[in-house]
């Protein structure tokens, strides 16, 4: 799929507002297309030479093709490998916009007001952007059924839900692990008490406590949306989610119960079977990624204080839970395996690079079309557990760092669960429907945030992890 005609001017022309933005990209939706446009930043420059070399290649528009071939890459990426990894009901087909130095610069200007200030030594990168479905919104379908309330969306990023055994240091996951480190960077003000064992343990009470603790400590991994504004997050007063509760459920109970009760509709979300057939692979059902990692049900009475509870229940099958679980399973080896494949492979490899892995990635899934991508990336695990096994090292390429690479995305990527209050049950699938208290709410869930990761994310995740033991042990030392 290559870039779309539709120019970005034509685009905006129909409305548009700042919706956030992250570490890559900024996003902005665009109110009458029920879409959102996602804009790649890139740093900003600051010294004399940097300032030079970007002038540079403005006027010779130098990396121009580069730049194009590496989006349209990361799009294939996205809708050839994400959705059938996801499954068409969680994530939905993307197509590119060219964009103009100009136009760009332009809206960078008039974005800036709506901007939080930690995030603006980033500028709009011009070449091409990505439109994409919103999912602060409810499909078009629904439009003409009998809504009782505005359209609400809760955002969440839920982070590593599954650590290999290897990677199980202290005790605690690799979330809990790096708020003790973000907190002495002091990104973040105070930990939070959410673990993402706890969201993705299937158990219904660990689920609420998860919820409950991101409702009171945001941070970057909860937000809310009404009708595509945000209305509740980091640094906003828990009094707005109060508002929101009593706005929604439209009932005079306590907050506690109104508490409970937008948590009980999100962990029905969460743990909603939606199967949506997909093309058949000639060796999976299609559904589930078949993972070697066995499930850890062990029932564990009593979490010592400080520790993640690393086991949990089976989740069901269909779930948006145990779809980005089961991608974040892939890293069956761990870390520290990882790292020497990549050094095994950056040595033996001249034409390795970041990116070199998607393209070839791509290859496969194009040319092996009779197996599913999950069941391509299984074969690259266990291509690389017999080298390593028989110490034929040598044979290893780039496409062994695939199932890492594709677990954190799995690690990172956020999701949003989409629901309105209906008064009327007409011809809805009950995939789409939740009850709460007698009343149905049409619910949607999307998963974003997937687009590949470079290689050398490997070793930053290397530096991170020693980091964050370093400043564990001497947290726990002072307890
Ligand atoms: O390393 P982590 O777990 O802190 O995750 C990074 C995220 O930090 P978080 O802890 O979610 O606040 C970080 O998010 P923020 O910038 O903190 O909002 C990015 O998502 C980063 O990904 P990338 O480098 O932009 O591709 C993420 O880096 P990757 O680990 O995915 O490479
Ligand atoms: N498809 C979508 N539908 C609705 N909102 C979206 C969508 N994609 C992104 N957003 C919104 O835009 C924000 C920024 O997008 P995104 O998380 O993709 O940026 P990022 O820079 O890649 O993030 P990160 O730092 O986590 O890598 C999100 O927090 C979310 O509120």
């Amino acid at each position: 799929m290559g870039p779309n005609s539709s120019d970005l001017q034509t685009v905006l022309s129909q409305g548009w507002l700042y919706r956030g933005e992250g570490n890559a990209n900024l996003v902005l939706s665009l109110t009458k297309r029920c879409q959102i446009l996602r804009i790649r930043k890139i740093e900003k420059p600051t010294t004399i030479l940097q300032w030079f070399f970007e002038w540079l290649i403005q006027i010779f528009t130098w990396d121009r093709k580069k730049l194009f071939e590496y989006e349209i890459k990361n799009l294939k990426f996205y809708n050839y490998i994400m959705i059938p990894f996801l499954g068409k009901a969680y994530v939905h087909p993307a197509i590119n916009l060219t964009t103009e130095r100009k136009e760009i610069y332009k809206l960078d200007q008039e974005l800036m007001p709506f901007r939080p200030a930690h995030r603006k030594h980033k500028q709009l990168q011009y070449g091409i952007a990505t439109l994409f479905r919103d999912y602060a919104f409810l499909s078009e379908k629904w439009s003409s059924l009998d809504f009782v309330s505005s359209t609400y969306a809760v955002e969440i990023k839920p982070k590593q839900g599954w650590i290999p055994l290897t990677d199980r240091y202290l005790g605690r996951c690799q979330f809990c692990l790096n708020q003790n480190l973000k907190l002495q960077s002091g990104k973040i003000k105070e930990t939070s008490a959410y673990c993402p064992l706890d969201l993705f343990s299937g158990d219904k009470e660990r689920m609420m406590k998860a919820l409950k603790s991101l409702i009171f400590s945001p941070q970057n991994n909860f937000k809310i949306f009404k009708d595509g504004i945000h209305i509740y997050g980091e640094s906003v007063s828990i009094h707005s989610f109060y508002d929101m509760l009593y706005e929604c459920f439209q009932q005079l109970d306590s907050i506690n119960r109104l508490t409970d009760q937008f948590c009980n509709l999100i962990i029905q979300a969460l743990l909603k079977e939606i199967n949506y057939k997909t093309k058949g692979c000639v060796n999976c059902d299609n559904n589930n990624i078949i993972t070697m990692i066995p499930h850890e049900n062990t029932y564990v009475n009593k979490v010592k204080l400080n520790q993640c509870a690393f086991n949990a229940t089976k989740l069901p099958p269909g779930c948006v839970l145990n779809k980005i679980l089961s991608m974040q399973k892939l890293n069956e080896f761990g870390l520290n395996k990882y790292c020497d494949i990549y050094q095994t492979v950056t040595k033996n490899k001249m034409k390795f690079n970041d990116w070199s892995y998607v393209g070839k990635f791509l290859q496969d899934v194009k040319f092996k079309s009779t197996l599913c991508p999950k069941c391509i990336v299984m074969k690259y695990t266990q291509c690389a557990k017999g080298f390593l096994e028989m110490n034929t090292t040598e044979l290893l390429n780039e496409l062994h760092l695939v199932p890492y690479l594709l677990a954190a995305v799995a690690n990172d990527c956020s999701f949003m669960v989409t629901f309105r209050k209906i008064k009327k049950i007409e011809a809805i699938s009950e995939d789409a429907l939740i009850e709460i208290d007698n009343w149905n709410f049409l619910v949607n869930i999307g998963i974003f945030d997937l687009y590949p990761k470079p290689a050398s994310t490997i070793l930053k995740h290397m530096k991170r992890s020693s980091k964050m033991q370093n400043v564990n042990i001497v947290t726990n030392n002072m307890l």
